[in-house]
């Protein structure tokens, strides 16, 4: 903003910047605080105008908490959502704590938020992200092709929507699938949950957990739910903003590596602050390259937060969150 630009007009761009914020969720008392660390670095290293918010569970302890109000996150507590009483067995039991991920709707001192979970870096800088027309639910399409897939329709004939021509859908929708299932229609397109760019609202977050009462989990949990909800308004977004990392094996036609900005570490034992590169993939050289630069950010101590780093917007934003009492580990910011 040109220096001649009134103090109000500075003011009010201010205010708006400080209704968006980068948002990730944290549960259990694991070691995923790791990945929220090198996210809040990765977003510092590529000069983010936003703040990050971590939607954290009950569950995740003080120590945890403290660590990441010390990198200059905004750390938030949410109650935990259920799936529907005793239907859970029908979720992949290690996702089903990923339906809290809809807390992040209720958060509505923010009017536009990036979500990225915490296996996820971001490379170069996404912030050009909060200004895409509002209305519409953003994220980047999914591969069918993993094991994890093994239980649907689609991956059965080997048909993914990464490569439609590759394997066409059959014209007949009654066509049996291997196992005489039924295939039915062509699956709608289907986005990674791991990434998605969208406006938190309370009328929307309660529709959701509604749905949520009469919608029985299934094996993606919350990801399918929310590819069912927002069906309607979702509009795919490059790979760039979202890499799954099964794309360089399944469909490196798709990627061009040096155009990505977000990688997403969630190919099994991709996890750089559990990486062996014993597991099936994680051998290539590419792999090991995007841990490693994984690494040379979370242990860059240049990128480490500090108060006087704080931008207006997110100093803002930290006043009024501790004001209104919603900030439980973030110590209040000293007086301006
Ligand atoms: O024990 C856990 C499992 C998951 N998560 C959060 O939920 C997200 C989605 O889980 P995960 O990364 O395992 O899913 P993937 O994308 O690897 O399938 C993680 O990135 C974290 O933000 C967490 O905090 N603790
Ligand atoms: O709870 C369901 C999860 O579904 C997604 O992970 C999947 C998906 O990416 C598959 O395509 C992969 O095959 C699989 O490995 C991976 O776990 C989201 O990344 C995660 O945030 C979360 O929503």
């Amino acid at each position: 903003m040109g220096p001649n630009v009134s103090s109000e007009k500075k003011a009010m761009a201010a205010a708006a910047r400080s209704r968006r914020a980068y948002v990730t969720f944290l549960a259990g008392d694991g070691d995923y605080w790791k990945g929220v660390v090198g996210l809040a670095k990765g977003l510092r290293r590529v000069g983010s105008a936003y703040p990050l918010v971590v939607a954290v569970l009950p569950d995740v302890p003080g120590d945890h908490r403290s660590k990441l109000a010390a990198q200059g996150c905004i750390v938030r507590e949410i109650s935990p959502v259920y799936p529907p009483e005793s239907q859970t067995q029908f979720a992949m039991a290690y996702y089903v704590i990923n339906y809290s991920k809809l807390r992040i709707w209720e958060f509505v001192e923010y009017d536009r938020m990036v979500y990225l979970d915490a296996d996820i870096q971001v490379f170069d800088n996404i912030d050009h992200l909060f200004d895409l027309q509002k209305g519409n639910f953003y994220a980047v399409l999914d591969c069918f092709c993993e094991k994890t897939w093994s239980h649907t329709p689609q991956y059965k004939i080997g048909y993914c929507q990464q490569c439609p021509d590759k394997v066409t859908w059959p014209e007949n929708a009654g066509e049996v699938a291997g196992d005489g299932e039924e295939l039915g229609a062509a699956p709608a397109l289907y986005f990674n949950a791991g990434m998605f760019v969208h406006e938190p609202s309370l009328k929307t977050a309660k529709d959701l957990l509604d749905a949520l009462v009469v919608t029985p989990p299934t094996p993606f949990a919350e990801q399918d739910f929310l590819n069912v909800f927002f069906r309607e308004i979702y509009k795919p977004i490059p790979n760039v903003y979202n890499l799954v990392l099964a794309m360089l094996w399944r469909h490196p036609e798709n990627v061009k590596l040096d155009e990505v900005k977000v990688v997403h570490y969630c190919a099994a034992g991709s996890k750089p602050w559990r990486f062996t590169g014993k597991e099936e993939n994680m051998d290539r050289e590419d792999i090991k390259m995007l841990v490693k630069k994984w690494w040379e950010i979370y242990n860059d101590e240049s990128l480490d937060y500090k108060e006087e780093d704080a931008d207006e917007a997110s100093r803002h934003m930290r006043t009024a969150l501790a004001q209104a009492g919603a900030v439980k580990y973030f110590p209040a910011p000293s007086a301006a």
